[in-house]
């Protein structure tokens, strides 16, 4: 036989081999999983690629996977195998009841199913003994036990003047882009503001995030260099190769070196105040965490300094997410600001400048942040539509890990990536009904609390909007989950709340947004904003997130500022120009 009859004969059974071997990966192995049309050759590699597509191409992948969840008819859980370009078949759990199977600590997982290792992506950013990335064993416990009682609210309560400090800043700098009406990213505001608040919360150290390039502290701007080493930008294979190999490591090590030298500080402290009988001044997550530490070993020193780059990374952007999205919101809904207002006036006084609110903040007579029901129920509904993380776990095989489905059936997951989809979760129309996508802070009043300060009172009575409350529908507490539930839920969640409310009580009065560009409000052909049936402007084309390590807003939040007070008629911020 000749080479030529050889090659003949072997590729068809070369090609047929290949089949049989990828249909056993494929079709056998997610069988009995709910999952969309499945090509032997592509897996949904094809069908994820052909969605993706279909939108701008930077989106994030949350939208991609909901397209593709509505096309296979909205199962509870979507499999996903998109092998070789993820070594591993995803499962995607759009369902609240399934994610609580996940989360929850179980007889296989004390500490709910393992975290995956997509965050080791960003090891080098988070530390390598990092909380966030722990798979979730003892020694997560000890550091979770360790660093709990920064982020309780009784104690950050006590460090409202540094966030209100940190937040008059912010307001300055809004009423200067007032001024000069110029367009600017809001996402630059708000994230250093997010910096400034979490380096003095956990470090009780000034960033200098707000101030202008070159007058910020080196840590600052040490952190925020190796933060963009990470930026997707820099994904270009020449840029990877040069950030793995010279950038990220020589900024690593000045990172932590800084960070060390701040953390002994604290420690030398802390060993005065012991040793002379009273507890130290300091009020910083990292000083709360040395009061059971009986030696700064190398060990524990890394361990700290890692935990503090967790913790600035984890604490700055995600709010910042938030409340830029809160206040986008907020711009196309004139009756929803109204009614924040009517909260805002009626439990922090008529007064809109920034030095009224804050006294009257730290008068410290009331919980007067405890009775911004209206105020929380938009944050609340913000974190609901736009929520800026996820989760994903993973159990090796032969763990033996099962979902049961609602009709009975178990699925062995072993091996399996399983993606909490919180946006497609907290956009269920089961449990949200019609107004799923609907931006509705009122839902949250009256009838539910599912969050740890939503406690609505007399307010909820009084505010506009109560009315179109869907009638008696409540929301599981397990359908909401923006900070995750279960033992990894998000240790700085007050932390967010407490910002947010403090943040938006600062603004919401005294300045008015417009979003230029993606986003921005359709005007009709008499010049004024085109309404929509329940009051909110629509817009030319929707505002959406681009994965950026977490999900931040595509643009970064184009927009320009008025300030409110100026408000005569003619003053009045008109979104069509
Ligand atoms: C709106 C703001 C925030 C959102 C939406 C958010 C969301 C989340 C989510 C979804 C998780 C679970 C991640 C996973 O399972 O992989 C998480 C964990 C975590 N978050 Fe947040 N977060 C926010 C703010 C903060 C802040 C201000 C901090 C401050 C330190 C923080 C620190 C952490 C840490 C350390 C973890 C890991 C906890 C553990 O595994 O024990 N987060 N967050």
């Amino acid at each position: 036989m000749g080479l030529l009859q050889l090659v003949l004969l072997a590729t068809p059974i070369g090609i047929w081999l290949l089949y049989k071997w990828l249909y056993r990966l494929r079709i056998e192995q997610l069988k009995g999983f709910p999952q969309p049309p499945i090509s032997v050759f592509w897996g949904h590699l094809k069908l994820v690629g052909e969605y993706t597509a279909k939108g701008n191409p930077n989106r994030h992948s949350d939208y991609v996977f909901e397209d593709i969840h509505k096309l296979a008819g909205r199962p509870e859980v979507m499999a996903l195998d998109m092998r070789p370009a993820l070594g591993y078949p995803l499962l995607i759990i759009n369902d609240h009841t399934i994610a609580e199977q996940i989360v929850k600590p179980s007889k296989l997982f004390k500490y709910s199913t393992p975290k995956s290792a997509t965050m080791e992506a960003i090891q080098g950013l988070i530390g390598d003994t990092s909380i966030i990335s722990n798979k979730g064993g003892e020694d997560w416990k000890a550091l979770r036990k360790r660093f709990n009682p920064g982020f309780a609210p009784s104690h950050l309560i006590t460090l409202l003047p540094q966030i209100l400090s940190k937040t008059e800043m912010f307001t300055n700098r809004l009423t200067k882009l007032a001024e000069s009406g110029e367009e600017f990213e809001l996402e630059k505001l708000c994230t250093s503001l997010t910096f400034d608040i979490i380096a003095a919360v956990v470090l009780d150290h000034d960033f200098k995030a707000q101030l202008p390039e070159g007058q910020q502290d080196s840590l600052m701007t040490d952190y925020a260099a190796l933060l963009k080493t990470y930026d997707s930008s820099e994904a270009m294979p020449v840029n990877r190769f040069r950030n793995r190999w010279g950038k990220q490591p020589r900024l690593i090590a000045r990172v932590d070196s800084t960070l060390k030298v701040i953390i002994r500080t604290k420690f030398s402290e802390e060993l005065a105040a012991r040793a002379a009988g009273h507890p130290s001044k300091g009020r910083s997550v990292i000083q709360l965490s040395l009061q059971d530490i009986t030696e700064l070993t190398p060990d524990v020193l890394q361990t700290t300094a890692d935990q503090v780059k967790s913790f600035l990374f984890a604490g700055h952007d995600t709010t910042s997410t938030t409340l830029q999205w809160a206040i986008y919101e907020l711009s196309l809904s004139p009756r929803i600001r109204t009614a924040l207002a009517d909260e805002l006036d009626h439990v922090l006084g008529p007064a809109t400048d920034f030095a009224s609110i804050a006294t009257r903040l730290l008068s410290g007579k009331e919980d007067l942040l405890g009775r911004l029901t209206y105020t929380s129920a938009i944050i609340k509904e913000t974190l609901r539509l736009y929520p800026a993380a996820a989760s994903a776990r993973r159990s090796l095989p032969g763990s033996g890990l099962t979902l049961r489905l609602s009709d009975g059936r178990d699925l062995c997951v072993d091996g399996w990536v399983l993606y909490v989809n919180h946006y497609s979760i907290m956009r269920d129309p089961k449990v949200y009904g019609e107004s799923a996508d609907e931006f509705m802070p009122e839902r949250w009043l009256g009838d539910v609390d599912t969050s740890m300060e939503a406690e609505y009172g007399f307010e909820a009575e009084a505010l506009p909007g109560k009315g179109e409350k869907e009638s008696g529908r409540s929301v599981p507490p397990s359908a909401w989950r923006p900070f995750e539930r279960g033992p990894r839920n998000c240790i700085g969640q007050e932390l967010a709340n407490l910002e947010a409310r403090v943040i938006l009580a600062a603004v919401a009065r005294g300045f008015e947004f417009e979003k230029v560009g993606i986003g921005r409000v359709r005007c009709g052909e008499d010049g004024a904003p085109v309404v929509g049936p329940k009051g909110k402007y629509e817009v030319v084309e929707p505002m959406f997130n681009r994965r950026q390590v977490t999900s931040k807003p595509i643009d970064n939040m184009v927009v320009r500022v008025k300030l409110a007070k100026l408000h005569a008629e003619e003053n009045q911020i008109k979104p069509c120009y």
